[in-house]
């Protein structure tokens, strides 16, 4: 049984479905829908959120008093009481989650069976090495079966760099037996133009995982650091850019958890004066800082091989050993290595 399988057992419908109270739930513990309202249009969709949200932030919410956000706070333990569980139970709830693959076997077994849901993942390497590829043939494999490697939903891509092509996709879905325009279909697409707007764009694919419940099982976003970049370019701008930073990192921490969604950043690297000069790969370091490091649950590092191979290095799993592996981009999208 592969480690993808062995997650994909047992998980009810009922139990899927704890995982998503929409907030018109609070209406029947004493909120009014106004404040319901309120709390969709701030991106606020699930019981849960209401929970992940301090009280520091739910208060920035235009009429939102202390009175008020503490009884959205009591109502919402009402429904989603905070309490420890036992680790069985987390066991339990750990077979929720499920793997994507990446297109490759040999990735996928350094993976543990491939991109998982409920945490996010960053591949990170220079250009060419096939991140954008590697997303493109992640938002059709996501659609598949689950014997396929898939997660039986659909995928949403936010481009910050304007390199989202359909005609890839068409190429991708054909390899995998898909109708290539049913395989557009299910894929929804946004090309975010700076900061801010990719913040914005991960709160409506938030709204979008709350109102079509189990719907989506993939997103991407190629690349988190881009925009970032050119929105806060002096050193004096460092900081402001971490925090921001870290607040939509927050988001998609959060988006992964509630709604069981696999998360794919893609990454640049710039280089590392301070790497030793006997290994050439390792002179190259991801954009982001710590917070990203912290952030991203499993790192991947890729890079360029012999001709047409590329190889790609699992750095940081919270349960898979550092490994290599090949692959290499084809038509069909991202593939085992065939010579
Ligand atoms: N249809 C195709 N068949 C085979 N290889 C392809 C195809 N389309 C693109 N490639 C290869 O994919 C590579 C580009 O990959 P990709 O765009 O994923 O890079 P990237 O890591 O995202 O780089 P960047 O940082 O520049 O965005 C190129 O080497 C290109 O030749």
């Amino acid at each position: 049984m592969s480690p993808a399988e062995e997650f994909q057992d047992d998980i009810s419908a009922e139990e899927e479905e704890e995982l998503f109270y929409d907030i018109d739930e609070l209406q029947n513990h004493g909120i009014g829908q106004a404040d319901i309202q309120k709390l969709r249009a701030a991106g606020i969709c699930t019981v849960t959120a209401v929970q992940m949200w301090t009280r520091r932030n739910l208060l920035k919410i235009k009429g939102f008093s202390e009175a008020k956000v503490d009884k959205l706070k009591e109502a919402a333990t009402k429904l989603c009481p905070a309490s420890f569980n036992t680790a069985m139970e987390v066991s339990h709830q750990r077979k929720r989650v499920i793997h994507v693959s990446t297109g490759s076997k040999a990735l996928d077994v350094i993976l543990g069976g491939g991109i998982c849901s409920m945490s996010l993942t960053e591949a990170y390497g220079e250009f060419r090495c096939g991140k954008t590829q590697m997303a493109h043939t992640m938002c059709v494999v996501a659609q598949l079966p689950r014997e396929m490697g898939g997660a039986e939903g659909k995928a949403a891509y936010i481009d910050t760099e304007g390199t989202f092509r359909p005609d890839r996709i068409r190429a991708i879905a054909e390899r995998f037996g898909v109708d290539p325009e049913q395989a557009l279909e299910n894929i929804i697409v946004a090309r975010a133009y700076n900061s801010e707007h990719q913040y914005e764009l991960i709160q409506k694919v938030e709204q979008s995982c709350a109102e079509e419940k189990g719907v989506y099982k993939l997103l991407v976003v190629d690349s988190i650091m881009a925009l970032f970049r050119v929105d806060y370019s002096g050193r004096g701008e460092l900081s402001e850019r971490q925090q921001k930073l870290n607040i939509m990192l927050a988001r998609l921490a959060r988006l992964s958890e509630q709604f069981n969604v696999a998360v794919f950043l893609t990454n640049q690297v710039q280089a590392d004066p301070g790497a030793s000069m006997m290994f050439a790969a390792a002179d190259k370091k991801p954009v982001g800082g710590h917070i990203l490091a912290h952030a991203s649950a499993t790192r991947i590092f890729l890079r360029k091989g012999r001709g047409e191979e590329r190889v790609a290095k699992l750095l940081d799993s919270p349960d898979m050993a550092e490994k290599e592996a090949s692959y290499q981009i084809t038509e069909g999208g991202i593939s085992d290595l065939t010579s």
